[in-house]
């Protein structure tokens, strides 16, 4: 079978993309409600919070956009293994930005990492694991848990979630959390989602806008150096879908396509 492409979708600014983003989300809705009664997704930290706010907390546009949140079971694509509460916890970042400020009987489902055993990487990462286990049924019956979507950002190097570039982390294929007590990018211990899990999900969106990703998404894009961004988009094809700002993708010639 022929291999397919990602979805790359540029926009003008995050005034254009969000409302895209919120409409492909609720498509993604639709599906895990159709698929399963219950909307199963991922998120990163970094600025995706924000712009994912500004998507869905903006107000139903009609009857079919509409976003049902208590349907919602939301995991952590990657978390940073510090308290909840701490300036670098991305579920910290994820609440301020969105949590709080949906209705009190608007609330998701939110699956935050076990910080009882914060001084054992594995054990949060083989913690988190459970959880997945509990939510998407044993390890013996699914190889992999298939998550509705997957949100994510795109780092400076080319790594999303906490998978980095050149990273024996890329190579797990047992995981489907693992733990990362070197991070390059601060701080150092977190835990993530493997690539198996991120690649064999129903959809992939990631979000990346400002000049500062042009380099990295010509390397993504246009080259071929085994980022793990890039080995996303080779393992999902189009199943991923890149929402991206024109100065993101300046100087990238891989093809656009216009978000219907
Ligand atoms: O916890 C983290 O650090 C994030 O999950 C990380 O993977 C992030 O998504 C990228 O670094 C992009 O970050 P920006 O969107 O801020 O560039």
């Amino acid at each position: 079978m022929p291999k397919t492409q990602p979805n790359l979708y540029a926009f003008s600014g995050v005034d254009t993309l969000a409302p895209a983003l919120r409409k492909y989300i609720v498509q993604s809705q639709a599906l895990g409600l159709a698929r399963h009664g219950i909307f199963k997704v991922a998120v990163s930290g970094g600025s995706l919070p924000k712009t994912l706010a500004a998507a869905l907390l903006a107000p139903s546009t009609s009857d079919d956009d509409v976003i049902d949140f208590k349907k919602w079971e939301i995991f952590f694509a990657d978390e940073r293994v510090v308290p909840l509460d701490h300036a670098d916890s991305n579920y910290a970042l994820l609440k301020s930005e969105l949590l709080d400020k949906l209705p009190a009987d608007q609330q998701p489902t939110v699956h935050t990492i076990d910080v009882a055993h914060l001084d054992d990487l594995q054990e949060v990462a083989d913690s988190y694991e459970q959880v997945l286990v509990s939510s998407f049924a044993s390890r013996d019956s699914v190889r992999l848990p298939i998550f509705d979507l997957l949100l994510l950002g795109c780092g400076p190097d080319g790594h999303t979630c906490s998978l980095f570039p050149g990273h024996p982390l890329l190579r797990e294929t047992n995981a489907w959390v693992a733990p990362i007590d070197d991070s390059p990018k601060p701080p150092p211990k977190r835990i993530t989602l493997t690539l198996p899990v991120v690649t064999h999900a129903v959809r992939v969106a990631f979000v990346a806008t400002g000049g500062g990703k042009k380099d990295i998404m010509k390397d993504i894009f246009d080259a071929d150096k085994g980022l793990p961004c890039a080995l996303v988009n080779e393992g999902a094809g189009d199943r991923a879908s890149w929402f991206v700002d024109e100065p993101a993708i300046q100087g990238v010639s891989f093809p656009r396509r216009s978000f219907l």
